[in-house]
């Protein structure tokens, strides 16, 4: 297993993306933290700027260099270097990366909707999730990241592909939410068998290709569980914060409680939990039925230590024909409401963070 020394050596040639001074050279690796019997290492890397693709590609890089090192996992957390340092090595970056400083990624937060398992309402609560957002006015993207089946154009009705304009992507805007999906550049919807580091690329170029313009939120539908697929992905992720979805029964709980380890073990903040499916209202006695019975949700919060942020019951949300939209549910529906709820808590979240 590697040790601190060696970390720092493999970690100490690569370079800040911005200042193309290596790591050893602007002291930019703050931490190193060793799990010897899981073969996890963490590290903390001071970059001078965060939540880039610059840093995204750097983090690929990280991940690679430790893995073929003989680490198990990998966990990463950026932040900015100090403005002093920053300022000893400014005059280094050229007007190129000078605006790439600049660019519109760099303000956004990232939020990752994660799951133990599929079919639990992942892709389902991401976009509603978004959706809501966008109602109380922030700039919201969603990426369809969800390799075992890009569900989100379909639920969202979207039938349009974004245009591509030579490099840049156009994202397709719907319910005020800039959408790629994976979706929409596989033929066919035909199964393609990713490998983690493939989807990272695509992730990458996501984040490069797109003009996503001015953005609050960039929220991710990960694909489900948590084998190697998964932690590729996590691993690969910029500083996002996550949200774990479940189902109310115990057992999916313990399931989802994996992810949510993952999400910790690779340095992803959980900022909450959202119960899926959590009853059946009868609509004529408006007795609430268990189907897939209780108390998972709230299990799986204490077990994480995050807030439960709600509890969507079963049902289809109501659409009219002309604006198609199967699982997007109106403003003024119960369940809509419940979405809102939960998105001003995540606002919140973030409030109280800065
Ligand atoms: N609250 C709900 N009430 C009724 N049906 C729901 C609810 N949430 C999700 N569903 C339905 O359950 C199915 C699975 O949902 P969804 O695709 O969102 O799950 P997922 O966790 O993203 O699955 P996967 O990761 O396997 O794609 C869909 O048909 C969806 O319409």
């Amino acid at each position: 297993m590697l040790t601190e020394v060696q970390v720092r050596e493999l970690l100490g040639t690569l370079e800040d993306p911005f200042l193309h001074r290596s790591l050893t050279e602007t002291n930019g690796i703050t931490s190193v933290t060793i799990k010897e019997e899981k073969k996890h290492v963490s590290v903390k890397l001071a970059i001078a700027k965060t939540n880039t693709p610059e840093q995204m590609q750097l983090q690929m890089k990280v991940v690679d260099v430790l893995k073929e090192g003989g680490a198990g996992s990998v966990g990463i957390r950026f932040e900015e270097l100090p403005p002093e340092a920053l300022a000893q090595f400014r005059g280094t970056a050229n007007e190129s990366e000078a605006q790439d400083l600049l660019s519109p990624l760099n303000k956004v937060e990232f939020i990752s909707i994660a799951s133990g398992k599929g079919g639990v309402g992942k892709s389902t609560v991401s976009v509603n999730l978004a959706i809501a957002l966008a109602r109380l006015g922030k700039k919201v993207g969603l990426i369809d990241a969800d390799i075992y089946g890009f569900s989100v154009p379909d639920m969202m009705g979207i039938d349009k592909s974004p245009v591509v304009r030579g490099q840049t992507i156009i994202p397709v805007e719907r319910f005020g939410v800039k959408v790629i999906s994976m979706g929409f550049f596989v033929e066919d919807n035909m199964p393609v068998v990713w490998r983690g580091p493939m989807l990272g690329k695509v992730l990458d170029q996501f984040f490069r290709d797109v003009e996503w313009g001015d953005l609050d939120y960039l929220l991710l539908d990960l694909p489900p569980g948590t084998g190697d697929v998964a932690l590729d992905i996590h691993q690969m992720l910029p500083a996002s914060k996550e949200i774990v979805i479940t189902t109310p029964h115990p057992t999916a709980a313990f399931v989802a409680a994996r992810a949510g380890a993952m999400a910790l073990q690779t340095d992803h903040e959980v900022l909450g939990v959202i119960e899926n499916m959590s009853w059946f209202e009868s609509k004529e006695t408006g007795k609430k039925e268990y189907l897939f019975g209780q108390g998972g949700g709230p299990k799986l919060a204490e077990e994480l230590q995050t807030p439960l942020l709600g509890q969507i019951p079963l049902g289809q949300p109501d659409w009219n024909e002309e604006d198609f939209a199967p699982s997007v549910y109106l403003e003024n529906h119960p369940t809509g409401k419940i979405y809102e709820d939960i998105a001003q808590q995540v606002l919140k979240q973030f409030a109280d963070k800065k």
